[in-house]
């Protein structure tokens, strides 16, 4: 197994909190990241997206570093919990952004706008304006604009989190599906152990602002013989 992206020796400072990654993370996999709340998730992944710029350290795709890219000039596209759409935008508008910000569009990149929300389950929504969108279909449109992207890394902030839990698996179905399709890297955070174990290959937890476990899904799931990550995954309790 190839590594996409490797942090290594990736240090940041945010007030109090001092942070150090150091993992790899296999190409083509659907990485889950965990732990506490205030643990760090958040932060590896504002690094992995340029969001937060790293004190020390490398972070390597496919061996290139891109720790000092802009985050529009990384390889990858992000979705979150709130699927940020512009309130004032149409539905076509909001995906083209992700295409071009300047959305100078051409018809190759209307057709790309029809099919990734063919793929998402909303065909013929382009003229919608968000507010007359469902929670589950606005995080469906921000599929579809990290669909329209193309790039090899996706990354997932807690998509599902303001989601019910019927929705929550439609939508993490939905993103396996994307991923299946595309055999693209996904990287998603989420404090919820069962919905990792559910949809991950691989995973990682974080404990403390640092990498304490990173390691196949089945493995993972045994606790590894970490305390923390026991405790967080409940084992030891009957
Ligand atoms: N800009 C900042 N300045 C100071 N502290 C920060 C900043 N951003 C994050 N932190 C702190 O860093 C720690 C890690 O935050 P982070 O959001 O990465 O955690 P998390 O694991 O994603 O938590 P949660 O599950 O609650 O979202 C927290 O204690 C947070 O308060």
């Amino acid at each position: 197994m190839t590594d996409a992206i490797e942090m290594r020796g990736v240090t940041l400072r945010l007030g109090q909190n001092g942070f150090l990654f150091d993992c790899a993370l296999p190409e083509g996999a659907v990485i889950g990241v965990t732990g506490a709340s205030g643990a760090g998730k958040s932060t590896f992944l504002n690094l992995l997206a340029g969001f937060d710029m790293a004190d020390g350290g490398r972070i390597l795709f496919r061996g290139k570093d891109i720790g000092r890219q802009h985050p529009a000039e990384r390889p990858v596209s992000l979705v979150f919990q709130d699927s940020n759409l512009f309130a004032h935008l149409d539905v076509f508008t909001n995906i083209g952004l992700g295409i071009h910000p300047a959305l100078k569009l051409g018809n190759a990149d209307r057709h790309a706008i029809a099919s990734a929300l063919a793929k998402v389950g909303l065909a013929g929504f382009e003229k919608r304006m968000p507010a007359t969108l469902s929670g589950g279909e606005r995080q469906r449109v921000a599929f579809a604009r990290a669909l329209v992207r193309e790039r090899p890394i996706l990354l997932l902030d807690e998509p599902f989190a303001a989601l019910d839990p019927s929705l929550r698996r439609d939508m993490a179905g939905l993103l396996l599906a994307m991923h299946r399709d595309s055999g693209n890297t996904v990287v998603i955070v989420s404090h919820d152990a069962d919905e990792i174990r559910r949809i991950a290959d691989y995973a990682i937890f974080i404990d403390h602002g640092s990498v304490a476990v990173a390691a196949p899904i089945d493995r993972f799931s045994t606790g590894e013989d970490n305390a923390a990550l026991r405790q967080f995954l409940r084992i030891d309790e009957s």
